[in-house]
């Protein structure tokens, strides 16, 4: 006779429609996580002690080998306590059940871990959340140069090094963080800015340069010699990964898209007197062009510079300004006698800010600045007088560059999201892959992030041939041309997801937070940087302009 424990599967009972967890699941940690070392101490029952307990006041449920002690928390569950004394879940396992109405992440959370009174005997969990640093196994949740078994002709050793490094930090430091601001709508505390400064990605935002020489980069992993725009997209993509939209301006887009003008045009005693505090997160900054007057048609601002002996004297408005709300410094395009000229404006007398509501969180510090007659020194001028233009246009390029590395991976990550989903999904008794119209939807999205990032690679890898007068040259019109791409693939992408998600893509918390996050804010990377209709007609103006005389069919 066998005795009760030998009888015990280790695996759970599988039923006709068992999802297939391991599709979605990573292998274990090369070290093991606290999540499994909690796992060792855990009292142990057997299927049938816990189902002695399934009715109200004394009920337990297992989820995943793991027995939970709801008797209490049954009517406080935000799903109710009745779905929890049905037939099938009381005293049995609900793992199928409780993947289809919650994410794993509810499990790690203290205040629901801490109902776990035990484990089955000879059972072991399938769903862990990812180690901080760990990739994704699910197919297409990272690009190839990070898959297993593939190669690539941009990225090395030195890429994959820094890539591990980022996600650690950005999974530790930043997603808990995002998670909060994105929700109370409050900037990013000074804390995670401290410790952005330390590990020197705010500097590394700006790409690679002389602000990047002597710096100890994500302590240390990369020389600032060998950084390039690879890692920079490195940065922009984990960035991407763990936040909204509106926490990834929010985490200083004001800075990456402000500062490089000064960098590039400023004097050298501009630069030392501001760039210092504003690489180490002490003081902010926003990049102020667009006007309700004038967005994308940067020669038809109204705001005014008029000299005025060392000073110049500046009036007018600013709208849609990313960080405004917060930002210290406002490196600013305003009209002059002879055009257009840049000009770096501290916060002082004349500079008011206000936070303007927009679809997505206010977290990002988006504003609405007036300038009332504020004094600047003449020093703090960018570039030749009356041609701030250049400046302007110069900057654009790894603006929306850097929109571009975000965007693609918020889009992977969407990939990643349906494919769990309609995997795990059981309708009409059968999975949500099982439904030709969702795997269609999925091959679309797919093959949209794929060419993006194929393209993505390719302007990358000739930035990092060019210099940046090259780059204003040779790339305005590719890189005009890819983000037209890659934010109406996104947009697209976000539909795709919408339809495969359902109801649950509409609510704010749930399965499908993060596609209602996605699809509310996709329309961002469409607008902010450079209209998406204006960047497509600007890369063919360009292409038109170098069509070689002699050409003809
Ligand atoms: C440890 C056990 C459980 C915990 C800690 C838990 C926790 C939660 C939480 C936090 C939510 C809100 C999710 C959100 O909207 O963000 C929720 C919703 C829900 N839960 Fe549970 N739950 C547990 C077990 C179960 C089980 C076994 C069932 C099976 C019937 C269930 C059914 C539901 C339903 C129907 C909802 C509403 C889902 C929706 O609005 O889409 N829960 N649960």
């Amino acid at each position: 006779m066998p005795s009760q424990r030998d009888e015990l599967p280790n695996r759970r009972s599988t039923s006709p429609h068992r999802l297939d967890l391991a599709a979605y699941i990573t292998p274990p940690c090369p070290q093991p996580s606290l999540y499994f070392m909690a796992e060792k101490s855990m009292k142990e029952f057997s299927l049938e002690e816990v189902a002695k307990h399934n009715t109200e006041g004394d009920l337990w449920i297992i989820i995943d080998s793991k027995v939970y002690d709801l008797s209490r928390f049954a009517n406080l569950h935000p799903g109710g306590g009745n779905v929890l004394y049905a037939e099938g879940v009381a005293g049995k396992d609900a793992t199928d059940t409780f993947f289809g109405l919650h994410r794993q992440d509810i499990l790690t959370k203290p205040q629901y871990a801490r109902l776990q009174i035990g484990k089955i005997i000879g059972q072991e969990p399938q769903v862990r959340p990812l180690a901080p640093g760990e990739l994704s196994q699910v197919p297409y949740a990272e690009p190839t140069w990070l898959s297993k078994g593939y190669s690539s002709p941009y990225y090395t050793d030195s890429h994959r090094r820094f890539q591990t490094a980022a996600r650690k930090f950005f999974m530790e430091v930043v997603a808990p963080e995002s998670a909060r601001c994105e929700e109370s709508g409050k900037r990013i505390s000074q804390e995670v800015v401290d410790k952005m400064a330390e590990a020197n990605i705010i500097a590394m935002r700006l790409g690679p340069g002389k602000h990047l020489k002597g710096r100890k980069l994500l302590g240390g992993v990369v020389t600032p010699e060998e950084f390039d725009y690879f890692h920079e997209g490195i940065i922009h993509a984990e960035l991407a990964r763990v936040s909204s939209r509106a926490v990834v301006d929010g985490l200083l887009a004001g800075l990456v898209i402000g500062v490089p003008p000064i960098l590039n045009y400023g004097s050298l005693d501009l630069i030392e007197k501001v760039v210092p505090d504003l690489l180490a997160g002490k003081k902010y900054i926003s990049l102020a062009i667009s006007e309700a007057f004038a967005g994308s048609d940067v020669a038809g601002l109204q705001t005014t510079a008029v000299r005025d002996g060392d000073y110049w004297i500046v009036t007018g408005t600013k709208k849609w300004i990313t960080n405004g709300v917060f930002s210290d410094y406002f490196t600013t395009g305003c009209r002059t006698d002879n055009g257009f000229t840049v000009l770096l404006i501290e916060r002082g007398p004349g500079v008011s800010t206000k936070q303007i509501k927009t679809t997505y969180s206010s977290v990002a510090g988006t504003a609405y600045i007036t300038f009332d007659k504020v004094r600047v020194p003449v020093a703090n001028t960018l570039g030749e007088v009356g041609n701030g233009l250049s400046v302007i246009l110069s900057n654009f390029n790894h603006e929306r560059w850097m929109v571009v590395a975000c965007s693609i991976a918020a889009q992977r990550l969407i990939v990643e999201e349906c494919l769990k989903w309609a995997n795990q999904r059981i309708v009409f008794g059968k999975p949500l892959t099982s439904q030709a119209v969702i795997r269609s939807r999925l091959a679309a999205m797919i093959s949209r992030v794929e060419a993006c990032q194929n393209w993505y690679e390719s302007v990358t890898y000739q930035m990092n041939k060019m210099s940046y007068n090259e780059m204003s040259k040779k790339l305005a019109g590719p890189i005009g041309l890819l983000k037209q791409f890659v934010s109406r693939t996104g947009r697209e992408t976000a539909e795709d997801a919408t339809l495969i998600f359902g109801g649950r893509a509409l609510t704010q918390t749930g399965m499908g937070r993060i596609i209602e996050n996605y699809h509310k804010t996709s329309g961002f990377d469409a607008i902010l940087a450079g209209a998406e209709d204006v960047l497509g007609d600007m890369g063919v103006r360009q292409a038109l302009k170098k069509m070689p005389r002699d050409a003809r069919l």
